[in-house]
């Protein structure tokens, strides 16, 4: 697990932490800020840039209270930088401090600076290439998972924190060594460098934490006679430290031996480094600006006033006493830890930018409200996986204009052309139905919309009613199929009080009584009962009816719309549909054509639909690849439009990515994939297995792997399941 977390409560989608990590180590999923282990660098600038506090740095507190409650010996080294941590107290009651917490003994990691030191030395003398020092643990990471071309360069020698455990560990077998810094990086390379060296590690917050829990006041402290100084290697923290060190003078015409520090420089010569374009012969880089820099050194006072402390601190103290490196091994080697990304094409990049209306250059505001500097590299963050469409800001407000539209478009407030709009379909065919649904709006007539199931056939009554002088009254469907006859009858014309047995008390008004002013929709008409047919038909002529169970009449004043899937004029030859009323319906009649007939109008439904589903169920849009998109246009579509809308549903949920392949459309679609290619015969067998394989994967997919819901969704017992799942090895 990364060294740092996000505490989900609390991320709020500012994208603070992904505008200020430098290595995009931040995936952003459902519009949560999560960090990525194997490219984060733990360099803590999400820690400090997070005013929601929503990231977690791994804490050893717990660990190092057990140390110190059942161990006999346990040593803390504390990073030179601690006096800038605590400002507010003298160095040494900050030491005696740690004494009063119940270490048993305290050292200055600077005593790690020293052992290290000779040993730098030695390396640059013979190093054939530049040597970049090893000691900031975030540059390491930066070098290992992200310019792995420069760990040749490092050099392979312990850290000071390192060194100095091992140093402890060799003089006292049994102690426990808990390490004391200012950076969040140091955990890290305790976890990958220092296992039975390095036992915990803290940071200056979690001692502050920790002096607050113990009750201990370092102002009233008493001084510990214990305390150890280490000279001058105290000022390794500063901007410089290592060089000084070394005993390497500033000489700004020198340019072998520098120190860099800061993240921009720091980026600025490993890449320049990596280029070749520089070769010192040793650099020291820093990621922060010197340790008195580090993300968690919890110091409310200035740079320069914490440089100062330090300063002061060391100005103290002379030459160290000499140590012994003798006997310890200070040897260390760098893994590659590079992950590689898939890469988009220019076209995958155009695509995704088309996403969130960017399609020309100068829609591409680079505003940089996603967290990333430019629209293209989000794009690219998307195409990886890594970031959401939503999180484009402008985009944002284009949609949610888009919403009220959309919401306005529900309340028929639009104004013609876009209440026409709302009839998806540029072909011929659809342009006629248009013309036809304008003069059908236009007059009060009765009109009978015709075609096969899932055409569209209430979309266009409903816009008919929409464009009408009605547009403000109701508009309500009744499916005459579902329901029997005496069910229907009251549905149509409502019923007085008492009118049957379970009729409610004070009746029910039917939809002609709701419907007064506006529009109602006989669906399904073809399917309704004969005796119904009779009744209808009197109440088209005389425009009045009677409620079931009553004795007044009631005035209508609806407008009579009605649809049917069925063949009417052939029921009519059959005796099941009577004819005065098919002439009585069939005033105006609009044909709405077969998907099949009109395969252009396909992918502009695509694109409909997937707006209307991101929008009503929140999912980020996506785009559809060309194969899945050819074998969409190929098919056949029984089922019509709305079969296209329920196959695009089920992609849109079972796709990961931003884009929906071929893999995510339903077998007997996938089957069109190659319209151009014969079609391949199999044994009928081996092509029942593979759609039943093919559907079982669609049905875990679908599910999340849960078992007992795929089998439901199957249609087949759990033990039939597992049996499959063996028999086509998805055990
Ligand atoms: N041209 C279109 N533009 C936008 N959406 C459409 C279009 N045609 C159909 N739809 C959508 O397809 C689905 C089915 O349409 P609708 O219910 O109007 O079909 P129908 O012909 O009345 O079906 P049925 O015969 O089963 O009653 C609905 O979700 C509808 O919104």
């Amino acid at each position: 697990m990364s060294v740092v977390t996000t505490i989900s409560e609390k991320c709020q989608r500012c994208y603070a932490c992904v505008r200020n990590c430098p290595v995009k180590a931040i995936k952003v999923d459902r519009g949560q800020a999560k960090i990525i282990e194997e490219r984060c660098i733990a360099c803590g600038s999400c820690v400090r840039v997070c005013a929601q506090k929503a990231k977690k740095v791994a804490s050893d507190i717990s660990k190092a209270e057990y140390f110190l409650a059942v161990e006999k010996e346990v040593i803390a080294i504390v990073a030179p930088s601690f006096p800038a941590a605590f400002p507010e107290f003298p160095a040494d009651n900050v030491l005696s401090g740690l004494y009063e917490l119940g270490f048993h003994d305290v050292e200055e990691v600077s005593l790690g600076v020293q052992l290290t030191i000779p040993e730098y030395k030695k390396l640059i003398e013979k190093a054939e290439f530049p040597v970049i020092s090893s000691f900031c643990p975030a540059v390491v990471g930066l070098i290992e998972k992200h310019y792995p071309d420069l760990i040749k360069y490092l050099a392979p020698i312990d850290t000071a924190m390192i060194a100095c455990g091992k140093y402890i560990k060799k003089h006292r077998k049994k102690a426990r060594v808990v390490f004391i810094g200012p950076c969040v990086a140091k955990k890290e390379e305790a976890r990958l460098r220092g296992r039975g060296v390095i036992d915990a590690v803290l940071t200056f917050k979690e001692l502050k934490k920790m002096f607050h829990e113990k009750g201990i006041d370092l102002k009233k402290i008493k001084s510990n006679p214990n305390i150890l100084h280490n000279g001058k290697a105290k000022l390794f923290p500063l901007p410089g430290g290592l060089l000084a060190n070394l005993g390497y003078k500033l000489d700004l015409s020198n340019q072998e031996f520098f120190n860099i520090e800061g993240r921009e420089n720091c980026f600025e010569i490993i890449k320049n480094l990596s280029t070749g374009a520089i070769m010192p012969r040793f650099v020291d880089i820093l990621f922060c600006n010197g340790c008195i820099d580090g993300p968690e050194i919890d110091s409310d006072v200035d740079l320069i006033t914490r440089r100062n402390l330090v300063a002061a601190y060391a100005r103290r103290f002379g030459e160290q006493a000499k140590i012994s490196a003798a006997g310890l091994d200070l040897k260390t080697c760098f893994v590659d830890r590079h992950v590689d990304y898939p890469v988009p094409s220019e076209e995958e990049i155009k695509e995704i930018l088309k996403l969130t209306y960017k399609i020309r250059p100068e829609d591409e505001l680079n505003c940089g409200s996603c967290g990333y500097d430019t629209c293209r590299e989000q794009a690219i963050a998307a195409y990886q996986g890594l970031a959401e469409i939503d999180m484009c800001f402008p985009y944002l407000l284009h949609k949610s204009r888009g919403e009220i539209e959309y919401y306005r478009n529900r309340l028929n407030m639009q104004r013609r052309e876009d209440l026409l709009d709302a009839i998806i379909g540029e072909s011929l065919a659809m342009k006629k139905v248009k013309q036809l649904v304008e003069r059908a709006a236009a007059t009060n007539s009765t009109v009978l919309v015709i075609g096969e199931s899932g055409v569209g056939k209430e979309v266009i009554a409903q816009a008919i009613h929409n464009l009408s002088s009605r547009r403000d009254k109701p508009f309500i469907g009744i499916n005459c199929a579902a329901l029997p006859e005496l069910l229907l009858e009251s549905e149509l014309f409502g019923y007085e009080e008492g009118a049957f047995t379970g009729a409610r008390k004070g009746g029910k008004p039917g939809k002609f009584d709701l419907a007064h002013g506006g529009t109602i929709l006989l669906d399904e008409i073809g399917d309704m009962p004969l005796n119904m047919q009779a009744k209808l038909l009197r109440v088209l002529q005389e425009r009045q009816f009677e409620r079931i169970g009553g004795t007044n009449t009631v005035e209508m004043d609806v407008r009579i719309l009605a649809a049917t899937n069925k063949p009417l004029k052939q029921l009519v030859q059959k005796g099941k549909f009577r004819i005065d009323l098919y002439y009585r319906l069939n005033v105006l009649n609009i044909y709405v054509p077969a998907l099949r007939e009109r395969k252009e109008d396909i992918p502009l439904l695509i694109g409909h639909f997937m707006e209307k589903m991101s929008i009503e169920k929140r999912v980020s849009p996506k785009i559809v690849s060309d194969e899945a998109m050819e074998a969409l246009v190929a098919y056949d579509w029984p089922g019509n439009v709305r079969e296209l809308e329920n196959v695009l549903e089920r992609a849109m949920i079972i796709a990961d990515g931003n884009i929906i392949k071929l893999e995510h459309l339903p077998a007997q679609v996938r089957v069109n994939s190659r319209p151009g290619e014969e079609v391949k015969i199999k044994p009928l067998k081996q092509a029942v297995q593979e759609l039943e394989k093919s559907m079982i994967e669609n049905a875990l997919k679908l599910t999340n792997n849960n078992r007992v819901n795929a089998a439901e969704l199957l249609g087949i017992p759990r033990a039939t399941l597992y049996q499959k799942l063996k028999q086509f090895g998805l055990l």
